[in-house]
């Protein structure tokens, strides 16, 4: 089991560059940095290889996480952007590829977060976002990666809010580069039992994100972090467990992650370090690694 963060735990951003976190996070102890994909199409060939280069000095591994836009939806009912969608990921995942990225992750099936200001067709996006995850496999496994669809929360996406509901998809799917991603902060709110989830995954768990009920670092809350590792063991998990804390309020994270209040306790950004190695420490006692 590697350990990873997502550097968005810094920024307020999504397109905030994350080239210069490579170092910060190995000089923190992580194996993994997760990156945002949203923005990666707009990076050069010449500032990818020498990120790569940086990842390979620093000895870290890159993960990627993206959460798509309305316009670059899947499973949209309008076939226009379906194939926007389609030639996006294509894009995006080519240059992904170049960070010898082998895992991207998050509501790749759909599109993050949800507007649920109109009624949704969760039926139909969920067929329509089977048959585009499906059309894209093939191409992200030449590149080596693997498609995590991640199981978000209600208030977040309607298509998969259960692991049960994610192994179903996956399985329609069929394609071996395609897995289920979980999430302990949306778990959390769906799942009636998080090592029951753990073990519906079983083997076609792909990637996995961690966090406590409000976001912040695992360990400082009341996760059951005991029984999430042991049904990690017993599946014989030996994927990503990349924390995604989020605390910071402002900008697109904030108010996509919906973080209305200061979760730092007023950290600097030395204290916010300090409780990420230490959130790593306490991942890697409990959930293994
Ligand atoms: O858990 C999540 C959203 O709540 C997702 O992992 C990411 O934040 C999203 O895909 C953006 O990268
Ligand atoms: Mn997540």
């Amino acid at each position: 089991m590697k350990h990873g963060i997502y550097y968005s735990y810094w920024e307020h951003e999504w397109s905030a560059k994350f080239g210069p976190y490579v170092e910060k996070v190995a000089k923190l102890g992580f194996d993994i940095i997760e990156v945002a994909a949203h923005h990666i199409n707009e990076y050069s060939d010449a500032d990818l290889a020498a990120i790569n280069k940086s990842a390979k000095d620093n000895g870290i591994i890159l993960t990627a996480g993206i959460g798509p836009s309305k316009t670059k939806n899947l499973s949209s009912p309008d076939a226009d952007v379906r194939k926007a969608g389609k030639a996006f990921f294509e894009q995006t995942l080519t240059n992904v590829a170049k960070l010898d990225i082998k895992t991207i992750g998050g509501a790749l099936h759909s599109y993050w977060p949800v507007d649920y200001s109109k009624p949704v067709d969760k039926e139909g996006d969920r067929a329509r976002g089977v048959e585009g995850i499906h059309g894209i496999a093939d191409f992200a496994n030449n590149l080596g990666i693997n498609l995590c669809i991640e199981v978000l929360n209600r208030f977040e996406n309607h298509v998969l809010n259960t692991a049960a509901e994610g192994v179903a998809f996956v399985k329609e799917v069929g394609k071996p580069n395609v897995k289920v991603m979980l999430d302990t902060f949306h778990m959390n709110i769906e799942e009636d039992s998080f090592g029951e989830a753990i073990r519906t995954a079983g083997p076609l768990l792909g990637h996995f994100h961690t966090g406590e009920s409000n976001r912040r670092v695992p360990g400082v809350g009341r996760m059951p972090w005991h029984e999430i590792g042991l049904a990690l063991r017993e599946i014989n998990y030996t994927g990503a467990v990349v924390m995604e804390p989020f605390v910071k309020t402002g900008g697109t994270i904030g108010s996509d992650i919906k973080v209305w209040r200061d979760l730092t306790n007023g950290a600097d950004e030395a204290k916010m370090d300090e409780d990420a190695r230490n959130a790593l420490a306490f991942s890697r006692f409990v959930l293994g690694g």
